[in-house]
């Protein structure tokens, strides 16, 4: 004998009905078949509308009513040759009408108790599990309709009877022995008591229903059958990339269903988990699908979460207080209080302190929960032993299920860390000594994110979404969205990265995707229609989306987006930067910064800051992380005077050398950055900074060559005052060649001191040979005392910045 279980959605409609019948059909050939259908979807909800309106004294009642006929004498057209129909036909007029009669008579008393309830629900199942026969019959299969009333026995506690088992196994085991068929078609979620009165199982009552015919017949399976393709890893409405888990046990099927897989009602599994009876869940839209194995003991496989589950709208209750501890009797009477009022507790915590007890309930019973804890606790509280109750709202959990994770350490310190890469603040947790839940209390708004990060941590061997933020498409950003289109194919197959802009800005507008990312084909459009730039918006809509895994790329000279870096931040939000601002400003706002990045788990990258896509400051951080010593540096740091002295000789005036640097890509957005030195006291002080010397931009020595003129005005006439000052820059040039001898600007850091200026450096000179906008970077260190480390290439450009900003996001995005 074998039990298949059909729900509401798998028999909705008339089609849905033959699918269903179809199904029954076919296993019928393998096993004697017991078939338990749920109500046609929505139809208890709407018979339940029906009698309280009608108790309400609402005529409304029999509108719902009439719907509801008119749906089941649809189906019934539907589902069978006009010859077969009126039997059935009349049958649904029948029932309808005794349902018509059980609403008038609510509509006079005004009431409508839970006897009169159960009896009126009743009918939704009684409807559905005859037509299923109608259309068994009109297909062929020969069948027996049992109305499950006259086998299940309850006792009277309508809405959620108990099943009497002795009695229940034994009428199954005597009807079935009386009647043998092929299959056997009976309503679910209904059972009578011991005056004959209808009542109902509770909340998923069907499954329960087939559970109990399971148990009783010692049924060789039970199949669930559903709109699902089995329980999957997550919800999919949450995590586009949730699967079917093959294979599961028991427990943990209920774990999950407990904290919202609603393909199973968790008690209803009690009586096959005690036979160990097989249960699937199948799919009756895809029959072909595996489905999921419910068993005893599923073989280990690779996943040691079994799944992801997530409950929401919860309330945390925290009771607080120095009277607590080592007083016996505490958690009884908060436990009692609770229960007095029917408050279900979800999830409990106690710290070891004895200080705090904290609960989990729904958010609609906190309320209730409060004022009772508070009473219970009156007197500790007036003596100030004990806190008032605190309570927060807009809470749910997150949990990771599976037996294994008992033989794993490590899983949970991958759940927090996961969580809190992201951002995602835990209020409380939870796990029991088997280890087969470990549960998380977080804000409800972080419920979409917290789910995909951890499926992304557990499950997703494939891909890892990254959502990254574009400030600035200028010279450097619009390379770097080329860079990005061109490589996001290659990232999702070797590195499993799925790399999406989600936003991007300008100095004038910003735009941020809706749902999904930008098309980089086309992002000038999606920029164009964009809102007008307010930063601030900017960081309130990023906070707003709650993305996981976003970096904040700064790809502008700004200042105002530099100030923003704190508030991502701290939303553990990672930022890359090439923009110097930041790391070049007040020490302690550097400072402030890379412990913020600290302190929120993320990362704040900037190594375009020197040296453009060189690996400066990263070899540098390797150097003083394996505790190596940086005693000096001497550096050529600007791609821009590198290519200006390289290329001025005087035929061509030095004004012009210039403009050609800028249209090559190389200055800053504003040259005299560059011509004035600051471009390279700025990368000398982070250079410093990072070896770990405490430094003001002030403290750097600049030894400018520029005539103080060119820097009155703005950058047009800059470059008049470069032409007027011709024969200067003439005469720096000639006094290095007279002797031999070539112009480099070079930054020096030794012993906590620094200085920029321009110097004429003879050949043998490790500057000497440096190419166009080349930068070269020499480290003397405690490893590397004479021959030092040196770093050199090109040190400017739009491409080769693109790329280091580029690594940089990759470094964020796989930290
Ligand atoms: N060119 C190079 O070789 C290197 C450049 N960098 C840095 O790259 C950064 C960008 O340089 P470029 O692309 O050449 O500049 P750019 O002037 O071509 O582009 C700057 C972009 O930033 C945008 N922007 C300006 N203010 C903004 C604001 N408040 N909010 C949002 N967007 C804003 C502009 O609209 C533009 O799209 C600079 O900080 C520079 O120091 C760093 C290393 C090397
Ligand atoms: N303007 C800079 C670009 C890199 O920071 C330079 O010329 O080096």
């Amino acid at each position: 004998m074998q039990v298949l279980k059909f729900g509401g959605s798998s028999v909705a409609t008339a089609p849905n009905l033959q699918r269903v019948a179809r199904l029954v059909a076919a296993a019928a050939q393998q096993a004697p078949t017991v078939v338990i259908v749920s109500a046609l979807g929505g139809t208890t909800d709407a018979l339940i509308e029906a009698g309280r309106l009608a108790a309400t004294g609402s005529e409304d009642y029999r509108t719902t009513l009439k719907h509801l006929e008119e749906r089941h004498l649809e189906a019934v057209r539907g589902l069978l040759p006009i010859p077969d129909q009126s039997a059935v036909l009349s049958l649904v007029k029948t029932y309808c009408n005794e349902l018509d009669s059980i609403c008038d008579g609510v509509f006079s008393l005004g009431e409508l108790s839970n006897r009169t309830l159960d009896r009126l629900v009743s009918y939704g199942e009684m409807l559905s599990s005859r037509l299923l026969a109608a259309c068994l019959k009109a297909q062929g299969t020969a069948h027996v309709w049992q109305d499950s009333r006259q086998l299940i026995r309850t006792n009277s506690n309508y809405g959620f009877a108990a099943v009497d088992t002795a009695v229940t196994n034994q009428q199954i085991q005597e009807f079935v022995a009386a009647q043998p068929s092929a299959v056997y078609v009976v309503p679910g979620f209904i059972g009578s008591d011991a005056q004959g009165a209808t009542t109902t199982l509770g909340r998923g009552g069907s499954d329960y229903t087939a559970a109990i015919f399971a148990g009783a017949l010692a049924a060789t399976q039970l199949e669930i059958w559903t709109d699902v393709s089995g329980m999957m890893t997550a919800d999919p409405r949450l995590v586009t990339l949730a699967r079917p888990i093959p294979r599961i046990s028991y427990q943990e099927a209920m774990e999950l269903s407990h904290f919202g897989a609603k393909v199973l009602y968790p008690p209803t599994i009690q009586p096959v988990m005690s036979q160990g009876i097989p249960l699937w869940i199948k799919n009756t839209f895809a029959p072909e699908d595996e489905g999921t194995l419910v068993e005893v003991s599923p073989p280990a496989n690779q996943d040691v979460v079994r799944g992801l589950s997530s409950i929401s709208q919860l309330a945390l209750l925290n009771l607080e207080g120095s009277g607590m501890v080592g007083i016996p009797g505490f958690s009884r009477r908060l436990f009692g209080a609770l229960a007095q009022q029917r408050i279900n507790v979800i999830l409990i915590t106690q710290s070891s302190s004895e200080h705090s007890i904290c609960v989990a309930v729904r958010a609609a019973d906190a309320a209730v929960a409060q004022t009772v804890v508070n009473e219970e606790f009156s007197t500790e509280i007036a003596a100030g032993k004990v806190e008032p109750l605190r309570c927060e709202t807009d809470l749910a959990i997150v949990a990771l299920v599976g037996e294994q994770m008992r033989n794993h350490p490590g899983i949970s310190g991958r759940m927090f860390g996961a969580l809190g890469q992201n951002g995602v603040n835990i209020r409380a947790i939870a796990q029991g000594s088997s280890e087969r839940n470990i549960s998380a209390v977080i804000r409800t708004a972080d419920v979409r994110k917290a789910i995909n990060v951890l499926h992304e941590e557990f499950f997703e061997e494939t891909t890892k979404q990254v959502n990254l933020f574009v400030a600035g498409v200028g010279n450097v950003g619009g390379k770097l969205l080329e860079q990005l289109a061109r490589q996001q194919q290659w990232l999702r197959e070797k590195l499993r990265l799925n790399l999406r802009v989600v936003g991007l800005a300008n100095s004038r507008q910003f735009v941020l995707a809706e749902e999904g990312s930008l098309d980089l084909g086309n992002w000038q459009a999606a920029l164009e229609q964009g809102q007008p730039l307010d930063l601030q918006e900017v960081v309130a809509q990023l906070r707003a989306r709650n993305l996981r895994n976003t970096v904040f790329v700064d790809v502008t000279a700004s200042a105002d987006v530099a100030t923003i870096y704190a508030s991502l931040l701290e939303k553990s939000m990672a930022v890359v930067a090439c923009n110097k601002v930041a790391c070049s400003s007040e020490y302690a706002n550097y400072a402030r910064l890379k412990s913020l990045m600290r302190e929120f788990n993320t990362e704040f990258l900037f190594e375009t800051n020197v040296g453009a896509g060189l690996p400066v400051i990263g070899s540098l951080n390797d150097l003083v992380r394996s505790g190596d010593q940086v005693h000096r540096i001497e550096a050529v740091l600007s791609g821009t005077l590198n290519f200006v002295f390289n290329h001025y000789d005087g035929t061509v005036p030095f004004a012009e050398v210039v403009r050609q640097a800028q249209a090559e890509g190389y200055t800053e957005p504003d040259p005299r950055l560059d011509l004035s030195g600051t471009d390279v006291a700025r990368k000398i002080l982070i250079l410093a900074r990072e070896a770990g010397q405490e430094m003001e931009l002030a403290d750097i020595h600049n030894e400018s060559f520029l005539p103080a003129s060119c820097l009155e005005g703005d950058v047009e006439a800059f470059y008049g005052q470069l032409a007027v000052h011709e024969a200067h820059f003439r005469s720096l040039y000639d006094a290095a060649a007279t002797q031999g001898k070539r112009l480099k600007f070079v930054a020096r850091y030794a012993d906590g001191h620094a200085s920029v200026g321009l110097q004429s450096v003879a050949p043998g000179h490790d500057f000497y040979v440096l190419q166009g906008k080349d930068n070269a970077v020499l480290f003397f260190t405690n490893r590397y005392p004479e021959q030092p480390l040196v770093v050199k290439g090109a040190g400017a450009g739009a491409d080769v910045t693109a790329s280091g900003v580029f690594a940089d996001i990759i470094r964020a995005a796989r930290a």
